[in-house]
């Protein structure tokens, strides 16, 4: 027992009285200052408190330390003015003597008070196990964000009184952060920080700064200075001081093995709310909420990350072919030799990327070369198609949202952008993008943070970017379809590919790169190209360049049989320029009668053209057989004709021998 009582008499006797009780007293204090300071070197069980000591302080004062740290007391006093006692109730004493008072008067009320007070101790150990279990529930529960912390903001009132509620949650870098404005006895507002921006009328983007140096080790009270301190440290908590006009705060971390943490803010209008008892509740709470929260955040991430794998699965079935080299890049001459060049040097860095070029010139193969050769190549590439997404899908394509985003949005997905962290986004047809998407990209390029349809934070990327378009970007800008700044952007290092028509010296290399290629994987030998064949292949204009190259060369070895040099399977429609002179033309003892047309003016000489270049065909496939139209390998198989039906047209286009070579069947 201590006993805090300027009358020594009085301090005597009831020292006398509770010792020969058997409770040992620690001290006489006659003022608050010495009762501290007994109280620093032995804690005591009971204070016996007077009202009026010595100095300035009082009992009463006194009185609200011990509250704090939980000290039962017992006022002894004379005095009945009632705002005293008003103040003494407030205080929540375990009982009250009046003076004088009788030694029967003491004990008693020391049994009663004692009684009380450990009452009162286990019904709260009672209340705060249940108010830990339920944090710890709300917490695991599987509803967004918002809904658990607005139950836990529900809880905790019970117990920490607050105008205010914000808790910040720190990851990688990014913040989330959920502010509830307690409007009503068991009602809160959810405040985003666009709204708050709003209220306050902030003119600047405030800041949502890590915890300052006051926060590393605990729970800090902030009252007067310590809140200024508090505001210079964190612009937001200015904000909603200045702003709400709160006088104290009670700040608390929750930090997380894996360096994420919580850190959960309240902010009081009244400048007293928040003592020592409220600060210990937050610390014996701290170990069960982290060590939820780290559960619950490793469950989060393991269904994060399996959602990871499950798109990157499917979207590596559909991508495989991903590894380029250059060796696989077929050509030799001087235009993309210079490409090469121009890959080699970009490549190593993190350059956005734009590459440009007819559709199918090899554009896609450029991009993977690009990712292959930079240091991000053991991680994911990612492609995006802006020309087969519908306009409204692609927004969240790229950066993914949140579940019920939007109709439809029933699961959160993640975006591409997401989906390549670490490595590249490929954006092809970048072209296509719509206006309005084109500046939420501009923004991403920017400054490098994604934030989800319907998320409430941006979330960092480190993504490379290379698009690739066969539109004319800058036309599509005089013409107002494409952002300027969006192009400049992108074009920070462009790359041209040629079209094959302007390097015709690589189509005989690729032709013939893409028949052994087809014919090894249709187990079929390949013998080279009939002359005619390579005639052909150097005379045409390629509009459908690379691509439409190896289809053709495909369809010849499908109809091949493996035996006699390839010849196309079918003709190639049209011719924009002349045969290639430094090609010898084709040796033939068949001929036709007729001249053949290169470009059609109308749609009669298109057809006539059409039947030109079907008559070269057949003339070209009659050379190959030896003039041999019936039976197995004749032209009538390899044209797919019944033998009378090719004879007709035969005849219709005027087509005759004209050696004497006597073809066996015909
Ligand atoms: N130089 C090359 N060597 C070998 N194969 C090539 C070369 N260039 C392109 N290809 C092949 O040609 C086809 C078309 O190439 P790719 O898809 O890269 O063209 P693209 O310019 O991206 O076309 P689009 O604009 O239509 O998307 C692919 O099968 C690719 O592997």
């Amino acid at each position: 027992m201590l006993i805090v009582e300027d009358e020594y008499i009085i301090a005597n006797d009831l020292s006398i009285i509770l010792q020969d009780a058997g409770y040992p007293v620690i001290g006489i204090a006659n003022s608050v200052a010495k009762a501290l300071a007994l109280m620093a070197q032995q804690e005591p069980d009971m204070v016996l408190l007077d009202i009026y000591l010595k100095g300035k302080e009082t009992g009463i004062d006194l009185a609200k330390q011990l509250e704090e740290i939980n000290i039962p007391f017992i006022y002894i006093s004379a005095n009945d003015n009632q705002s005293v006692l008003e103040a003494v109730k407030a205080t929540q004493p375990s009982g009250y003597i009046v003076k004088p008072f009788r030694e029967k008067d003491v004990l008693t009320a020391l049994e009663i008070g004692r009684y009380r007070h450990s009452h009162s101790v286990e019904q709260k150990l009672r209340e705060e196990k249940a108010l830990q279990i339920a944090i710890t529930n709300a917490l695991s529960d599987t509803g967004d964000w918002e809904n658990r912390l607005l139950i836990i903001t529900q809880l905790l009132q019970q117990h920490i009184p607050f105008d205010f509620l914000t808790i910040r949650h720190q990851r990688l870098g990014t913040t989330h952060n959920y502010n509830y404005y307690r409007i009503g006895f068991e009602e809160y507002q959810l405040l985003s920080l666009q709204t708050i921006q709003q209220m306050t009328n902030a003119k600047v983007d405030f800041q949502l700064l890590p915890p300052g140096k006051l926060l590393v080790n605990g729970s800090v009270r902030y009252h007067q200075e310590g809140l200024g301190t508090l505001c210079q440290q964190d612009p937001f908590i200015q904000l909603l001081v200045k702003t709400f006009r709160f006088e104290s705060a009670l700040m608390m971390p929750f930090s997380l093995v894996n360096g994420e943490q919580f850190i959960i803010g309240f902010l009081s209008r009244n400048s007293e709310s928040y003592l020592a008892r409220h600060q210990a509740l937050l610390e014996r709470l701290e170990q069960p909420i982290v060590l939820t929260l780290e559960r619950v955040m490793a469950y989060e991430e393991i269904a994060r990350l399996s959602n990871k794998l499950k798109q990157e699965n499917s979207y590596l079935q559909e991508e495989v072919k991903t590894f380029v080299n250059f060796e696989e890049i077929i050509g030799k001459s001087e235009s993309l030799l210079h490409v090469f060049k121009l890959v080699t040097q970009v490549a190593p860095t993190d350059t956005t990327v734009l590459v440009m070029g007819e559709s199918g010139t090899g554009k896609e193969l450029i991009a993977r070369a690009i990712h292959n050769q930079s240091s991000r190549k053991e991680k994911i590439l990612v492609k995006v198609n802006c020309a087969t997404l519908p306009a409204n899908l692609i927004e969240s394509e790229l950066f993914g949202h949140e579940k019920g985003s939007f109709t439809g949005a029933f699961e959160k997905r993640i975006g591409k952008f997401e989906l390549a962290q670490g490595g590249t986004i490929f954006l092809d047809e970048i072209g296509e993008l719509p206006l309005e998407l084109q500046a939420k990209l501009l923004r991403v390029l920017q400054e490098k943070e994604i934030e989800r349809i319907g998320g409430k934070a941006s979330i960092k990327t480190d993504v490379r970017v290379i698009a690739a378009t066969n539109r004319n970007l800058e036309v599509e800008v005089t013409e107002g379809r494409f952002r300027m700044d969006l192009f400049f952007r992108l074009a920070t290092f462009p790359i041209t590919l040629p079209p094959l028509r302007e390097r015709p010296g690589d189509i005989v290399l690729l032709a013939h790169y893409f028949a052994r290629k087809l014919a090894q994987k249709q187990r079929k030998s390949f013998l080279g190209f009939s002359d005619m064949a390579l005639a052909e292949l150097t005379s045409y204009a390629w509009p459908g360049n690379i691509r439409e190259l190896e289809n053709v060369i495909e369809q010849a070895i499908i109809l091949n049989n493996g035996q006699t040099p390839l010849v196309l399977g079918r003709p190639l429609e049209k011719r924009l320029f002349a045969p290639n002179p430094t090609l010898s033309q084709p040796k033939s003892n068949w001929v036709s009668e007729r001249p053949t047309v290169s470009v059609p003016r109308d749609l009669s000489e298109m057809k006539q053209m059409q039947q030109a270049t079907e008559r070269e065909y057949i003339l070209a496939i009659l050379n190959q057989t030896n003039g041999r139209i019936r039976g197995s390998g004749g032209a009538a198989e390899l044209l797919n004709l019944k033998p009378t039906t090719l004879e007709y047209r035969m005849e219709k286009m005027g087509i005759r021998k004209i050696l004497t070579v006597q073809p066996p069947d015909s």
